[in-house]
């Protein structure tokens, strides 16, 4: 299977001397969901940056679609990948929130028929009927995020991005964005989350590359990610909660990865009815 995005030996160094990325190698499939997760300052965004052109390689080359980066417009590029900023505020500027739905299509162009459509399909998806007229400003920031997604949603690109989707949100909040990576999965779209949240990579347990130093030190399921504790220290990560306590537990294989509440739970019932009491390790 080809690639949607295929990152070939990239390299980026900033005009300041810094390099942020050094020789990275990454394919990405259709319909996959993908954390980039590491420390602050270890690469991230200025990987993601790169799939739709904000920032080009110094070094390497990176194809998206059957395109080149380096060969393509801006615009193009952002039809193909859309990018949810983690500040809502850094891409509303509109007055009214049907105004912001529909901006990203008719910047690309798109008939008046084909905008209204895609927005009216965005409206439905994101249940914002009743908030339709008001200044997205005067939302809150839960509301704020979801028009955001909403508009890149109404574009449709291939693929979404998502920068540090659960940051400033509540619980509630950060299931909402569980449930949407989701949904923009069964809609066939590749997401890539730019993200420091465990416990959404635990729930999701998606493929999760790791980034250090300005290079790519782990690529793979996240319960396996996880179970490394070399790749983890060196990284400077600390499991989701919930799979540090399940290591904790007396009866949990050493080989075995918990990622979520559900899983361990399920555990203990099954450990209950075999009559096993709950101990920790020693
Ligand atoms: N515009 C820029 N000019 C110069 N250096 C930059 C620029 N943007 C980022 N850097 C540097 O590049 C390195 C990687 O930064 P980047 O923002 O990609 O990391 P990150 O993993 O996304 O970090 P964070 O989790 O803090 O957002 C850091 O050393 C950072 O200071």
């Amino acid at each position: 299977m080809e690639p949607y995005i295929s990152v070939r030996n990239v390299s980026h160094v900033y005009p300041n001397g810094v390099t942020a990325i050094k020789d990275i190698d990454l394919d990405i499939f259709e319909n996959e969901v993908v954390a980039i997760l590491g420390s602050n300052g270890s690469g991230k965004t200025t990987l993601v940056k790169h799939f739709n052109g904000l920032l080009m390689p110094t070094k390497g080359e990176v194809i998206v679609g059957d395109l080149n980066t380096r060969k393509e417009r801006i615009a193009k590029l952002s039809s193909l990948v859309g990018y949810v900023f983690q500040n809502p505020n850094h891409q509303t500027f509109l007055p009214k929130v049907s105004q912001e739905l529909a901006y990203g299509c008719k910047n690309l162009k798109m008939s008046e028929e084909e905008t209204e459509e895609r927005v009216r399909k965005a409206i439905e998806l994101f249940q914002l009927q009743d908030i339709l007229d008001e200044n997205p400003f005067d939302l809150n920031s839960s509301q704020r995020k979801e028009v955001a997604m909403a508009s890149i949603m109404a574009i449709s690109p291939q693929v979404i991005v998502l920068d540090e989707p659960t940051t400033g949100q509540d619980h509630k909040g950060c299931i909402r964005v569980l449930e949407l990576v989701r949904m923009f999965q069964r809609h066939g779209h590749i997401v890539i989350l730019i993200t420091h949240d465990m416990h959404l990579i635990g729930e999701l347990n998606c493929r999760t590359v790791v980034m250090h130093q300005s290079e790519k030190i782990a690529d793979d399921q996240a319960d396996t990610v996880f179970a490394d504790r070399g790749i983890m220290a060196e990284a400077g990560l600390q499991p989701p909660q919930i799979t540090s306590l399940a290591n904790g537990l007396s009866y949990v294989e050493e080989n075995k990865t918990y990622l979520t509440i559900h899983s361990v739970l399920k555990l203990m019932k099954e450990k209950n009815e075999e009559g096993i009491k709950i101990g920790s390790r020693s």
